[in-house]
C-alpha cells in the first residue's frame, strides 16, 4: 500500500496503536485531533473536524467521505463527522462567550491544519505559488491543479477547495538551529553570512533519528559533522543544506507530477532570516520572500471569516 495513511507518524497508526494497546474502555471514546479538542472547548459539539485535519486519519477528500475500508474498522465508530474547512459548526458556548467577553453571534468554523493556515496567511491562490513553513520543522504546501500522494516520500496533497496543496512536512527546519543557537545568536552570527558564496558543508539536520520528507526514512540518522571552528561557518553550512533539502522537495514535486512551483513565499520563525531567504533564492533558483502575514493564527482568522459570510 502506498497510502498517506501509512506513514509511521499518520493519526491512523496512533489510533491502531491506541486501540490495539490501550485497556481502557472503548465505548463512550472519540477520535479528536488537536484542533478538534480546542475547538469543542469553545462549541461544546463532540466529534467534529474538517477535511484537512482528517486526512492523516484516511478521510478522502476528493470523494469527501470516509473509504469504505476504513469505515469496515472496529474502530470506525469513533471517527469524527467531517466538514469542509472554514464552515460554521455553532454559537460560542456562553460561559466561554461572558468569559472573554465576545458577542451573543459569534460563531465558531471548523479549522485546518498549521502549515495550511500559513498557506493562507500568505494570500497565495494561484497554482505555482508555494508557501514553505520555516518553524520547529520545515513544511512545504504548493498549490497545485493535480494531486500527489506517495507515502514513499512523504508526500500527500490536502485539498484547498477546488485544488490541491501538494507537499510534506520534514523534520529538519528551525529546532535543529535552536538546539545550537539561541535566538539572538542566530540573527547575530547570520548577518556575517555571504548568502552568495556556496557553504561547503553538507549535513542533514536532524533533531533526532528519522526523515518524513522528501524521503520517508524512519530510520535516518542526523548529519551534523564535521563542525568548524567558526560558529558562523556552522550555521552557514546547516542554512545551506537545510535549503538543499527544500531545493530536493520543490524537485520531487515537480517529478511526481505537480503544478511546477514559481515563487515561494515563507511563513515560521526562519522567514525573519534575510540572509536565509537569499541562500534560498540561489539554492532554489526561484523567487523566494517572506509571506506578508508569516503566523499561521492570521489564516485560521481567514478561515474563520469565511465561517461568517
Ligand atoms: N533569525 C532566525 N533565523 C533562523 N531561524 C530562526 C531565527 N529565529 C528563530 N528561528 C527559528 O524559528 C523557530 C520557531 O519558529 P515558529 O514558527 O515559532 O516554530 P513552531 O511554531 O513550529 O514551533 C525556532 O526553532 C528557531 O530556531
Ligand atoms: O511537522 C509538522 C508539525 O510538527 C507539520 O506542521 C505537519 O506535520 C504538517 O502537517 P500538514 O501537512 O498536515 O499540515
Amino acid at each position: 500500500m502506498n497510502h498517506t495513511v501509512c506513514s509511521g507518524s499518520s493519526t491512523l497508526c496512533k489510533l491502531v496503536s491506541w486501540w490495539n494497546n490501550d485497556d481502557s474502555d472503548k465505548k463512550s471514546t472519540m477520535l479528536l485531533h488537536q484542533a478538534d479538542w480546542l475547538l469543542w472547548l469553545l462549541h461544546g459539539q463532540l466529534g467534529v473536524s474538517d477535511y484537512n485535519n482528517a486526512l492523516k486519519v484516511g478521510y478522502d477528500p476528493e470523494a469527501d467521505s470516509y473509504p469504505d475500508w476504513l469505515l469496515s474498522q472496529p474502530y470506525a465508530q469513533l471517527l469524527p463527522m467531517v466538514k469542509a474547512p472554514g464552515t460554521s459548526i455553532g454559537h460560542l458556548k456562553g460561559d466561554i462567550r461572558t468569559q472573554f467577553g465576545f458577542s451573543e453571534d459569534c460563531i465558531v468554523c471548523t479549522g485546518t491544519t498549521d502549515s495550511i493556515a500559513a498557506f493562507l496567511a500568505a494570500r497565495a491562490t494561484k497554482p505555482g505559488k508555494a508557501v514553505t513553513s520555516l518553524g520547529s520543522t520545515l513544511a512545504i504546501k504548493l498549490l497545485s491543479t493535480t494531486r500527489i500522494e506517495d507515502a514513499r516520500y512523504g508526500v500527500y496533497s490536502h485539498r484547498l477547495d477546488d485544488k490541491w496543496l501538494v507537499g510534506g512536512a520534514s523534520n529538519t527546519g528551525g529546532a535543529v538551529l535552536k538546539e545550537n543557537f539561541s535566538d539572538e545568536q542566530l540573527e547575530k552570527l547570520s548577518e556575517h553570512i555571504n548568502p552568495m558564496e556556496a557553504s561547503p558543508l553538507d549535513y542533514y539536520p536532524l533533531k533526532s533519528v528519522g526523515e518524513r520528507f522528501p524521503v520517508a526514512n524512519p530510520k535516518m540518522e542526523p548529519r551534523l559533522h564535521p563542525r568548524p571552528e567558526s560558529d558562523v561557518e556552522y550555521l552557514h553550512g546547516i542554512l545551506e543544506s537545510i535549503a538543499r533539502i527544500e531545493a530536493k522537495a520543490y524537485m520531487l514535486l515537480k517529478d511526481l507530477g505537480a503544478t511546477q512551483v514559481d515563487e515561494v513565499f515563507t511563513a515560521g520563525g526562519g522567514a525573519k532570516n534575510d540572509k536565509w531567504t537569499k541562500i534560498r533564492e540561489r539554492v532554489l533558483g526561484l523567487p523566494v520572500s517572506r509571506a506578508t502575514q508569516t503566523e499561521a493564527a492570521y489564516g485560521a482568522a481567514l478561515l474563520a471569516l469565511k465561517g461568517c459570510q
